[in-house]
């Protein structure tokens, strides 16, 4: 037998329904859950063979030749609100000057700046990390950025403004954001992985109700909001309007210098295409 491909999953409850029951799937595979910037410096070192890592990652490794490929059709996106990514404010947006970004992002981290330069002009002058170990509410930072499942737990009160970055991207441009994909180094012998992540994606929402029952407790968070999270807040598809957020959000992280300029899309083409014809 080959060697096991190995694969990186987000350890949030987002993206949950897109490697439901993956190992079960797929006797040859070695799923690895952690955080989206831990996967992507680990995909980065050869350590995983597909990832699904933040969007922002993807320009900035075909940026610098790494040669990645993006999985057509998959992400992490939302429409509208997402929810679980908020800047916490306790000065008026347009005067930060300490911005505390979650460790635990990448694309997030970028979509902050961006957003902050278009939406307020405003670029802070000293820009640090929120451990993941730090209660957001301890961070003396005018602001801080928070992502993932423990955003959805952190109090509006005591903040002066809080933005749900998602919506504020699509108030902006009319655009869907994409957070993460997969991504595959090229190279990598991924077999019938796509069609084997493409099932567990429809099982994953199918079982969206038994993701959230299984989830929602441990996070502090009722199943029923659990449940529209996965099933109406966020999206799984990269189609045209998720394709168009995505380039119109590199083109603009590219001119703040978050990416690297040239960085284009390459997407994985399965290896028996050519031969189905
Ligand atoms: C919507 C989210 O998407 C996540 C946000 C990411 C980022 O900011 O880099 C990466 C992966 C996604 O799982 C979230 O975690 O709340």
């Amino acid at each position: 037998m080959s060697a096991p491909v190995r694969v990186g999953v987000v350890s949030y409850l987002n993206a949950k329904p897109l490697y439901y029951r993956l190992d079960e799937a797929s006797p040859n595979v070695q799923v690895e859950q952690d955080l989206p910037s831990r996967l992507a410096d680990r995909l980065r070192l050869g350590e995983l063979d597909i990832a699904l890592i933040p969007s922002v990652e993807y320009f900035r490794g075909a940026g610098t030749g790494l040669g990645y490929e993006v999985l057509p059709g998959f992400a992490i996106a939302a429409r509208g609100p997402v929810r679980s990514v908020k800047l916490f404010s306790r000065v008026p947006f347009g005067q930060i000057k300490r911005l505390a970004l979650d460790a635990g992002s990448r694309t997030s981290q970028a979509l902050t700046r961006v957003w902050l330069d278009a939406a307020h002009g405003v670029r802070p002058s000293r820009i640090e990390l929120l451990p993941m170990g730090l209660p957001v509410l301890e961070s003396t930072a005018d602001a801080v950025l928070v992502i993932g499942d423990r955003a959805m737990t952190v109090p509006d009160a005591p903040f002066h403004e809080v933005v749900d970055l998602a919506e504020a991207w699509n108030e902006m441009t009319g655009l869907p954001f994409v957070f993460a994909l997969w991504v595959a180094r090229s190279g990598a012998d991924l077999g019938d992985l796509p069609e084997t992540l493409a099932r567990c994606r429809t099982a994953g929402l199918t079982h969206a109700s038994e993701l959230a029952s299984e989830h929602g407790p441990r996070l502090g968070l009722d199943v029923a909001t659990c449940y529209d999270y996965l099933t109406r807040v966020l999206s799984y598809d990269l189609g045209e309007p998720e394709l168009a957020g995505l380039r119109r959000f590199a083109q603009m992280a590219t001119q703040l210098g978050l990416i690297p300029r040239g960085a284009d899309l390459v997407f994985h083409r399965p290896s028996d295409l050519a031969a189905r014809g």
